[in-house]
């Protein structure tokens, strides 16, 4: 089994009154993409905030790299990157000085090499010479994440990578990811986009209201819903019609002469449906297993649609 990265166990913040945070446990395994997923307001920026040493925890304990983030924010520091929404990057300096900038902070050897690495590997060697205030907003977001690359972190933090980005560099972002997770680098992803979170994450977390309300692989948190139901389509009303005598409790459709059969979706419950179906010398021409999207998950956890199904 893959150690922690971060183990987080009673995390509680609160300012002044507002629980922000109540009392949250959850581990990334180093190595993967961690996903922490919730609307607006729901405490993800705090989190990424105690985990990185800005802010301090009221409860609870968080260890990040091995160590504890109270005791320890040396450590933890030096082990960490974070990108954030409100980027690390100077409008006024180009992006190659941002990144030399970094470099010199942290007092990498060879820096104007690995300056240019980071430049070609972020394909931004054509505007490296020009003010970062020239940038679009991918753009800035690559060259913040290049600059968080600099010191080579272990663990890195991307809060909201993709928020305003168009549907390309939100692509670019996710080819980056990919990329450094596959180098080793764990990422503690927080996201609103529910498809972010199931392309790129390992395991999620659903966060709201300061509470996890759910935490598992992008799979397991869809088969956690009611939802899973297969569906089987007929050539004609009469197939339909016998169909439905034998499956009482299925939704029908008329018009498309489908039937909805609620199911877990395992292989043993789904030989069964078939063979009853068999039995009574029904055919379906199409059988299929349908698992609810992200989407039906948060609606189901929190009570209301994601900001990405509104956003629609
Ligand atoms: N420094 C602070 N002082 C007071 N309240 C704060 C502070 N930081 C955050 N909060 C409050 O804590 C709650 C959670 O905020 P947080 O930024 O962690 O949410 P989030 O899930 O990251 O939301 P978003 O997606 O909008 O960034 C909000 O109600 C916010 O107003």
């Amino acid at each position: 089994m893959k150690s922690s990265a971060i183990a987080v166990s009673g995390l509680r913040k609160t300012y002044g009154d507002k629980v922000v945070l109540d009392g949250i446990d959850f581990e990334v395994a180093a190595g993967s993409v961690f996903s922490m997923l919730g609307p607006n307001g729901a405490g993800k920026t705090t989190t990424v905030n105690v985990l990185a040493t800005l802010a301090t925890p009221d409860a609870g304990t968080v260890r990040v790299a091995g160590h504890d983030v109270a005791t320890a924010t040396k450590q933890v520091r030096a082990a960490i990157g974070v990108t954030g929404q409100f980027a690390a990057v100077d409008e006024l300096l180009s992006g190659r000085e941002n990144l030399q900038l970094m470099a010199d902070l942290k007092r990498v050897r060879s820096g104007g090499r690995v300056v240019a690495d980071l430049l070609e590997r972020f394909d931004l060697v054509e505007s490296a010479d020009k003010m970062a205030a020239t940038y679009s907003g991918g753009m800035r977001r690559k060259l913040d994440l290049a600059m968080t690359l600099v010191g080579r972190p272990r663990i890195i933090f991307l809060d909201e990578p993709t928020t305003g980005l168009d549907p390309r560099s939100r692509r670019t972002m996710w080819a980056i990811v990919r990329d450094l997770v596959a180098e080793g680098t764990t990422l503690f992803l927080t996201t609103q986009y529910l498809e972010e979170a199931d392309q790129l994450a390992d395991r999620i977390v659903v966060l709201d209201h300061g509470r996890l309300v759910a935490q598992g692989t992008p799979d397991e948190l869809k088969r956690r819903l009611p939802g899973t139901h297969v569906r089987l389509r007929f050539t004609d009303r009469s197939a339909l019609d016998a169909a439905a005598r034998i499956l009482p409790g299925a939704a029908r459709d008329e018009q498309e002469l489908i039937l909805r059969v609620a199911s877990d979706g395992e292989s043993k419950s789904l030989r069964a449906l078939l063979d009853r179906l068999d039995q009574h010398a029904v055919n379906a021409q199409e059988f299929s297993v349908h698992t609810p999207d992200l989407d039906d998950v948060f609606l189901a956890l929190t009570g209301r649609p994601s900001t990405e199904a509104i956003s629609q």
